[in-house]
This record gives C-alpha cells, structure tokens and sequence, in this order.
C-alpha cells in the first residue's frame, strides 16, 4: 500500500464577492481540479508550482484541515477529514511561514509543551529531542525566547517541534523560505538524514530548485490546480513547453466548447462564461480562435503562456549553476 494516496481530488471554494450596493456575485474557485498521485513509504517528493496553483491547498486536505470537495484521499490508510486527530499523531507539518511554537516561550518550554499534548513517551521524547538538538544545531537556543530567534533559528526550531513525536510523514511548506545560505544547507542536511534514518516520507514545497535537487529524486507540478508534471526533476525542463492556452469569455455560461475535429485542443476548465482551451504551443493560436468566434458567441480572448514555464525560469534564474 502506498502511504499517501490520491485519486481524483478536488477541492471548490465558493467565493462571494460583492459586485454593487445590494449585489454579489457567487463565484467557484477550483483551488484543486482532479488530482491524483501516490507517494510510497520513505519517498521524498518535491511539490511545487506557481503561485495560487493549489499546493497549500492539497497540504490542508493531506492533514484534514480542509474536506475535499470529490475525489479519494488517504495517509496511512486514514481519511484525513474524517480522523483528523488520529492522524495528526502520525504527521508533522512545518509551514515556513508561520510557526507552531509559543512565541513567548523559550524554545524549550515549546518542546516540553509539545510532550505532553502528544503524549509522547518520556525516553522517546528525550531521545528525539537529543538528536533534532544535535542535527540542527539548536542547543545554545533552547533557553532563548522563540521571538528573539533569527528566521533561519526559529525554521530549524519549528521543524525539531515537528518530529519530537515521530511523525510517519512530514509536509514541508517553503522550509527554506528566507534562510541564508547556512541554514538551508543545515536544514537540507537534516532532512536528507532523517529520511536515510528513519524512512520519514518527505512532502516538500519549495520555490528553491537546489531543494528539490538536493532532496528529491522526484518531482510534481501542479498548475492552475492540476497535476502537469511527475517524473524526474531532470525532465522538468520541458514542462510548459508543449501547450498554451487560450482563454475565451463567451457571452454566456455554455457547456465546454467542442471542436470535434481538433483532437489536440481541449477544455481544462470552465468557470461560468469563461473558458480554458490548452493547444500546442508549436501551432498558432488563429484558425483555433477563428473556429470559435464562428461558432461561439465570443466576446473576448486572450492566450496566455504557461504561468509554470515562467516558474521554472525563474527557479533557474536563482540559480544559474544548473
Ligand atoms: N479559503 C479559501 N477561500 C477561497 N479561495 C481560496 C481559499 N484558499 C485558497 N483559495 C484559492 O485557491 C487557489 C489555490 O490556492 P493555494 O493557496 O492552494 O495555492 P498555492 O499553490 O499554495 O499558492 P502559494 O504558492 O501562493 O502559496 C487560489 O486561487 C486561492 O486564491
């Protein structure tokens, strides 16, 4: 059995926004459109995509904070939403962002809280704790109030707190987000030696493309919530490269538009009287927009490039050694 497994997840916030004095519009946003994958035991994965494109999204319903709209999802064999507390003692979550610590307690204090809200055995406790202190380098800051804790402190002290209960799997949002250049090679060092260790699998989110390099043999892209890569990270270069979309408003809500004779177009969404038609960025984008404006009351267009191959760029441009 894989540990973690999708199949067809969605996740639709119903978004409400006000368009006049007494109006408002209803509006679904399809944060996760349809994805599927599965993660074996003791796999690091990278995950990552542009901005919006649904990765915290997908990591709130991996833990149960979120209830997916459709779709089957299971860690460890466990429906997140459903026994979200009985899962919680198997997973850790690290959100560079935002911390789990008490930000007035020393680190320490943090920890000793953690004990007891896990209900972690003491000598399990101690002995995890001994080695996070060891392996990011944290004693000379247990006594030092989380507050006081530079980005990079505080990072390695939000992911020791993450595995003082052993966790089975360990999300990782932007774990290196901030960070000099120290303390992402301390915080890459220790996960590479907690998955040789202990078979920890490995959900990574990053920006930063040494991490996925350094960490993950395996990669996935998610874009516009759905899954556009999953393979190698040395075949990421030609993702985005195949396909562009084209983007229709009509003059109102119509089924997906359907061009029998074009099997190399397709709808990839349709959110009210717009509409997504991916086609391959080889072609040009013309006799496709002519066929639609003669069969389809169009009322604008536009094409747009894959927002993913930008992504990708930019990784690269941070980090022109690759
Ligand atoms: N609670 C919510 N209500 C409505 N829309 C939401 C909510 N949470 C996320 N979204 C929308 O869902 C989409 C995916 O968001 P998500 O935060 O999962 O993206 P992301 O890939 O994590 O982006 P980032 O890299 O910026 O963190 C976005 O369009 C976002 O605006």
């Amino acid at each position: 059995m894989d540990f973690i497994e999708l199949d067809g997840v969605e996740k639709v916030f119903d978004v409400r926004r006000r368009t006049g004095f007494l109006r408002r519009e209803r509006r679904e946003v399809r944060a996760v459109d349809g994805i599927s994958f599965r993660v074996p035991r003791g796999e690091m994965v990278g995950y990552i995509g542009p901005n919006g494109a649904g990765k915290s999204t997908t990591i709130k319903m991996l833990t149960g904070i979120l209830t997916p709209s459709g779709g089957r999802l299971r860690v460890a064999g466990i429906d997140p939403a459903r026994e979200r507390t009985k899962l919680a003692h198997r997973i850790g979550v690290v959100f560079g962002q935002r911390t789990t610590l008490w930000w007035d307690l020393p680190l320490r204090d943090s920890y000793r809280l953690m004990h007891r809200m896990y209900r972690i055995p003491d000598a399990r406790f101690r002995e995890n704790l001994d080695r996070c202190v060891e392996l990011l380098d944290l004693g000379a800051l247990l006594e030092v109030p989380v507050r006081q804790l530079s980005l990079g402190q505080r990072m390695r002290g939000d992911i020791a707190a993450a595995l003082l209960h052993d966790p089975e799997v360990l999300y990782l949002d932007e774990p290196t987000i901030g960070l000099d250049v120290i303390s992402k090679a301390k915080v890459r060092g220790f996960l590479r030696e907690l998955n040789a260790e202990r078979s920890t699998t490995v959900l990574l989110t990053t920006h930063d493309l040494t991490d996925i390099e350094q960490l993950c043999k395996r990669v996935m892209v998610i874009d516009h919530g759905r899954l556009v890569y999953d393979g190698a990270l040395a075949g990421l270069h030609e993702v985005g490269r195949s396909e562009r979309t084209l983007v229709v408003d009509l003059e109102r809500e119509l089924p997906p538009i359907e061009l029998g004779s074009e099997p190399s177009v397709r709808v990839v969404k349709v959110e009210g009287p717009r509409q997504w038609l991916a086609f391959p960025a080889a072609g040009s984008a013309a006799p496709l927009v002519a066929r639609i404006a003669a069969e389809y009351p169009l009322v604008d267009l536009s094409v747009r490039e894959p927002d993913i191959e930008s992504v990708i760029a930019k990784m690269y441009v941070s980090d022109p050694g690759l």
